[in-house]
C-alpha cells in the first residue's frame, strides 16, 4: 500500500489549489478529511505500487535512445568485424559472368579505393564499393559497386525482394554493412554515419509520420531538425506544401491522410533543408496520375539545382522520366548499368509490331491468319505474343530489320489484309526489366510470406515454383 499514490491520485481535482509542498501536503489532508474517507477504506482498494525500476523508466529510455541515436550497436559491429571492409571481395566466377559495364564499372570503383577516397578528388558524390549485406546464410546485397556523380538520378530497379531497401538502409546506418563500404560526399556509413545522415534526406518506403501531427506541422519539424533558419521555415514549408499539391490537407493530421498523400509528404519531409543528397524508396507508390507527374517535375527540377537523387519504382515509365542511370538488380547484384537508352539500345530484341485488324461488311473482325502468314514470311524470327480482340502483338527480331523497311511493308499490305492501324515500338525499359528478372530467386523469409495457404500452395506446386 503506497499513501503516496493515492494522494496523488485524491489531488488530481485541487492540485492547481496547491502552489508550494507544505501547501500540498495540508490541502490532501484537509480533502481526506472533508471527503470523510477512512484511510482503512484506503488500504483495501489495494492500489498498486509501481516496482521501482519504473522510478527509473524516463532515464533507461533516455539511455537506449542515445545508443540507438549514436550507433552504438553498429560502431560496436564495425570495431568487431572491420576487417571486412577491405578483405571480402567477390568470387571470381560471379565477377566473370558480369554484365561489360557492370564489371567496368566495378574496376573503377575498385581503382578509387586505394588512391581517390582517402584524396577526396572524387567527382561521385555516392560510392558504393563492393556492398554486401548478409542476413543469417541470405544473402541480400552482393558487392554492388556504383559511383553516383553530381546532379545524377540513379534509379534502382529490380523486382520485390531484389535489395533495394537493404541498400538503401546501410546508406542511411539502419542495418549494419556486412563487408564493402559506402561513401556520401567522402563520408563513409561505416564511420561517420552522421556526417552522412546530415548530407542526405530520406524518403522511405514506408511513411515514417507521425499520425497526431498535420502535414504542416511535421515540415515544420523537420525544418527545425534539418536547421533551416526559424524565420525561412514558413516559406520552405509553404512552398513544399505547394509543389506536392498538398495544400487542401496541410492541415489535417496526418493519420487522416491518404496512402498517397502519406507518400507526398514523406518526398515533402526528404526534400527539407535541401540536401545535397536524396533517396527515395518507392516514391510514387500509390500517387495518381496527375500528382505522380507533378511529382517528376519536382524532383528533375530538384535535380537541375545540382542535387544527386537516387530512386527506387516499379515503374519504368518514372524510370524513363527521371533517371539519367539506371541499375536492374537481381538476387542483390547489378545485372546490367546504363543509361535507359542504352539499356533499351543493348539488350532489346528487337521492335513490337502492333496490328489492328478492320471490320468486315458483317461486323465482324476480319480474320488473323493472312496477317500473321505475311509478318512470317516477311520477318523472319517473328513471333505473335499476343492476339486478342482484333489486336495482334508482333515481337520483330532486330536482324538488320530497320523501322524504314516495317513501315513500308506494313503501308504496301494495309488495305489487302485489312489493316486498319499499326503500330511499331521499339522495345520498352519494362521488356528488357522483364528479361532479368525472372532470374530472381526468393529468400525462404519471402517465399514462406508468399506461400500462406493451403490453396496458395497447390497452385504453387502445379505452377512448379515448389517441390
Ligand atoms: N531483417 C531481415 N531479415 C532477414 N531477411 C531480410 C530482412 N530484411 C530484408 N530481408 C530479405 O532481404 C531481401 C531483400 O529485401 P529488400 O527489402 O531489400 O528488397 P527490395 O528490393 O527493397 O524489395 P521491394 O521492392 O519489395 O521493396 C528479401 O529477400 C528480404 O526478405
Amino acid at each position: 500500500m503506497c499513501h503516496d499514490v493515492v494522494f496523488k491520485a485524491l489531488l488530481s481535482d485541487f492540485s492547481a489549489d496547491s502552489k508550494s509542498e507544505p501547501n500540498l501536503v495540508a490541502s490532501t489532508f484537509e480533502h481526506i478529511k472533508n471527503a470523510k474517507i477512512n484511510l482503512n477504506t484506503i488500504d483495501n482498494l489495494h492500489v498498486q505500487c509501481p516496482p521501482p525500476w519504473e522510478e527509473h523508466q524516463g532515464a533507461v529510455y533516455i539511455c537506449i535512445v542515445m545508443l540507438v541515436e549514436y550507433h552504438v550497436y553498429q560502431q560496436l559491429w564495425y570495431l568487431i568485424e572491420g576487417s571486412a571492409e577491405v578483405s571480402d571481395f567477390p568470387k571470381e566466377e560471379a565477377m566473370s559472368t558480369e554484365d561489360s559495364d557492370v564489371a567496368a564499372e566495378k574496376q573503377r570503383i575498385n581503382a578509387y579505393r586505394t588512391s581517390m577516397l582517402t584524396s577526396k578528388d572524387c567527382t561521385d558524390s555516392l560510392l558504393l564499393v563492393n556492398l554486401y549485406k548478409r542476413y543469417g546464410s541470405y544473402i541480400a546485397v552482393d558487392h554492388i559497386c556504383v559511383g553516383v556523380p553530381d546532379q545524377e538520378c540513379f534509379g534502382l530497379l529490380g523486382q520485390n525482394g531484389a535489395g533495394k531497401t537493404t541498400t538503401f538502409k546501410m546508406l542511411t546506418g539502419d542495418v549494419v554493412v556486412t563487408s564493402g563500404n559506402a561513401y556520401l560526399k567522402g563520408y563513409s556509413v561505416r564511420t561517420n554515419i552522421k556526417q552522412v545522415q546530415a548530407n542526405m534526406g530520406y524518403c522511405p518506403q514506408f511513411d515514417a509520420i507521425i499520425g497526431q501531427m498535420t502535414g504542416r506541422e511535421t515540415l515544420v519539424m523537420y525544418a527545425r531538425l534539418r536547421g533551416v533558419p526559424e524565420e525561412n521555415i514558413d516559406y520552405v514549408v509553404n512552398s513544399l506544401i505547394d509543389i506536392l499539391l498538398l495544400n487542401p490537407h496541410a492541415d489535417k493530421l496526418s493519420e487522416q491522410y491518404s496512402g498517397g498523400n502519406k507518400r507526398k509528404l514523406s518526398t515533402a519531409m526528404a526534400l527539407v533543408g535541401d540536401p545535397p543528397f536524396i533517396m527515395l524508396d518507392e516514391p510514387s507508390a500509390g500517387m495518381d496520375p496527375k500528382a505522380r507527374r507533378q511529382m517528376w517535375n519536382v524532383l528533375s527540377q530538384v535535380r537541375a539545382s545540382g542535387r544527386t537523387m537516387v530512386l527506387t519504382t516499379h515503374s519504368m515509365e518514372e524510370c524513363d522520366a527521371l533517371c539519367t542511370r539506371i541499375a536492374i538488380m537481381v538476387n542483390g547484384r547489378f545485372k546490367c548499368l546504363g543509361s535507359p537508352q542504352h539499356l533499351k539500345n543493348k539488350f532489346g530484341q528487337g521492335y513490337t509490331l502492333i496490328i489492328q485488324l478492320g471490320t468486315l461488311d458483317d461486323g465482324s473482325t476480319a480474320p488473323n491468319q493472312p496477317v500473321i502468314d505475311f509478318i512470317a514470311e516477311n520477318f523472319p524470327g517473328a513471333t505473335v505474343f499476343d492476339d486478342h480482340q482484333g489486336y495482334i502483338h508482333f515481337q520483330v527480331p532486330d536482324s538488320g530489320v530497320t523501322l524504314a523497311h516495317v513501315f513500308t511493308l506494313m503501308e504496301s499490305i494495309k488495305e489487302n489484309l485489312n489493316v486498319q492501324d499499326y503500330s511499331v515500338h521499339q522495345t520498352t525499359l519494362e521488356q528488357v526489366f522483364l528479361s532479368f528478372t525472372r532470374a530472381q530467386v526468393q529468400s525462404k523469409e519471402d517465399k514462406s510470406k508468399s506461400c500462406m495457404t493451403k490453396t496458395c500452395c497447390c497452385i504453387c506446386i502445379k505452377a512448379g515454383l515448389y517441390k
